[in-house]
């Protein structure tokens, strides 16, 4: 599960659907705060939304216990389901975006960074969107921050929309954010930034616009990593849970334990509370339990304020034991079987996640040699002409035909180099390829050609390109093969 967050219009629902290649049900864009929904984009058989009170009582559902967050919260939740590749592996949640203190001017009813803070503890990722073109930091913004501290292991940093200025804006504008978060995360260094503009429309031209690419497929390789490792954090998750869970037992355990049975219970409270980060080195040294593994000491202090100790139940050995069983040996015994399910979950993303199709689309393999394929042995594939276009599927014995020229054809080369005068993203072009090159032997021919120019137009007059070519598009010379090609695809 990704969550998408920052300030408003900073291309939220854009990158979404920039992601899963299609629109959603009660998706909207536009230049003020369209977003007042917080939307899980999830898998479904058929379209359709749910409304945020019926996806809390779904048992099949991730989200029994956002009911806390009440009715205010609720009306504004939902989930967008349509049937799409992409969500199969990736659910992703919209959110509301972060409303400078000028554009805001009702509460939202709820208490909105605590919602975030609920996705942010859940979620595998946490893509916080920044507009190079209008950077700045509300207090909402500060606030939301908080919500993720903590998560910054999941944190990736977008500077959108960075085609909109020029280089040396760019770099004041990244300086900017930098020193920014420095001072919101402690730890600001290894929050990675990623500069970009994350949509499937043309880009501007300007002279980063390599980089843009090159920091665009870097981002959408953590994202298409996400479900391999998704069960790894899981586990990595429940760990640091069980782990504080032993820490509280044993803080709750003593505070049991110190407390009087009939005199005097409040004042020996609030000598506890005052204590605790004596406390707190006590159980470290007697129980060997890590400094790392307790809770923050100044909110335990103020939550504490607010419980009974009496009604605090006995430390029980017994159960402490299974606890450290889990951990010692039990978590021990998961990991293999995590690691046997790995090459299922390797099964290549579609569409703008497909790693395989990017890779071949890389700009800079064909900027440098404009009008020759790559010269043999440059590629680390080894061995004659790797096939820079297509196959798609990373089939190295298909393609090792691919680059002899052949008479009346486009070479994958040539046709990118026109492909890229689109200003299309790389993402948006390799999925062309991957359609219009019907027979996969990494050229265009008249007809693939045609293809080619004809979703590339449909596409820039607005239209989703379709996940699999329609019957009724594939060129009349490959529809006679196509059972041939099934063969080969087995
Ligand atoms: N990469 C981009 N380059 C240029 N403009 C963009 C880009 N992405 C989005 N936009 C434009 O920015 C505006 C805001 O986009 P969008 O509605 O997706 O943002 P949002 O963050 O979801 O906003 P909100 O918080 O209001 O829901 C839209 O007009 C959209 O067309
Ligand atoms: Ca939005």
């Amino acid at each position: 599960m990704v969550l998408v967050m920052g300030q408003y219009s900073t291309g939220k629902t854009t990158f979404i659907k920039y992601l899963i290649e299609q629109d959603f049900p009660g998706s909207r864009v536009g230049p003020e705060p369209t977003t007042d929904c917080f939307t899980a984009i999830m898998h479904g058989e058929t379209e359709g939304i749910i409304p945020g009170n019926a996806l809390t009582v779904d048992p099949r559902m991730p989200f029994r216990n956002l009911n806390p967050f009440g009715n205010a919260f609720l009306n504004r939740f939902q989930c967008a389901q349509l049937p799409n590749q992409v969500l199969e592996n990736i659910s992703i949640i919209d959110t509301p975006g972060i409303l400078t203190a000028a554009k805001r001017r009702l509460s939202r009813g709820y208490d909105f960074p605590a919602v975030l803070r609920w996705f942010a503890e859940r979620v595998d990722r946490i893509v916080l969107l920044f507009d190079a073109h209008k950077l700045d930091f509300s207090d909402e913004l500060t606030r939301a921050f908080a919500a993720v501290r903590g998560y910054e292991d999941k944190l990736r940093v977008v500077l959108n929309k960075a085609d909109r200025v020029d280089s040396q804006q760019l770099m004041r504008v990244y300086g900017a954010l930098m020193w920014s978060l420095g001072k919101v995360f402690p730890t600001p260094e290894v929050l990675r930034v990623y500069v970009g503009s994350f949509w499937s429309e043309p880009r501007r031209t300007c002279d980063h616009y390599q980089l843009l690419d090159a920091e665009e497929e870097d981002l959408l390789v953590d994202i298409r990593h996400l479900p391999r490792n998704a069960a790894m954090r899981k586990l990595n998750d429940l760990v640091k849970r069980a782990r504080l869970v032993r820490a509280h037992a044993h803080i709750i355990g003593y505070l049991k334990q110190e407390m009087p049975t009939i005199f005097c219970k409040d004042s020996k409270k609030h000598n506890l509370i005052y204590q605790l980060p004596v406390i707190f080195t006590k159980i470290q040294q007697q129980d060997r339990v890590p400094a790392g593994d307790f809770p923050d000491c100044t909110k335990m202090q103020e939550r504490l304020l607010g419980q009974d100790f009496s009604k605090f139940k006995v430390f029980k050995p017994s159960l402490m034991a299974s606890l450290d069983k889990l951990l010692s040996t039990d978590i021990a015994k998961l990991m293999p079987l995590l690691q046997r399910q790995d090459p299922q979950r390797n099964k290549p993303l579609p569409g703008v996640l497909d790693g395989d199709f990017l890779g071949t689309f890389r700009p800079e393999h064909f900027k440098r040699h404009p009008f020759k394929e790559r010269p043999p042995g440059d590629d680390d594939g080894g061995g004659g002409n790797k096939d820079p276009g297509g196959g798609g599927g990373g089939d190295t014995t298909r393609s090792s035909t691919a680059c002899v020229p052949r008479d009346g054809k486009v070479s994958g080369t040539k046709a990118k180099e026109w492909m890229v005068n689109t200003n299309l993203p790389s993402s948006v072009l390799a999925h062309v390829w991957r359609l219009a090159d019907v027979d996969c032997d990494g050229m265009l021919d008249n007809e693939e050609f045609a293809l080619a120019m004809h979703l590339i137009e449909g596409k820039l007059e607005g239209h989703w390109l379709p996940r699999e070519l329609p019957p009724h598009l594939v060129p009349p010379s490959k529809r006679l093969c196509e059972s041939e090609e099934e063969d080969e695809e087995v």
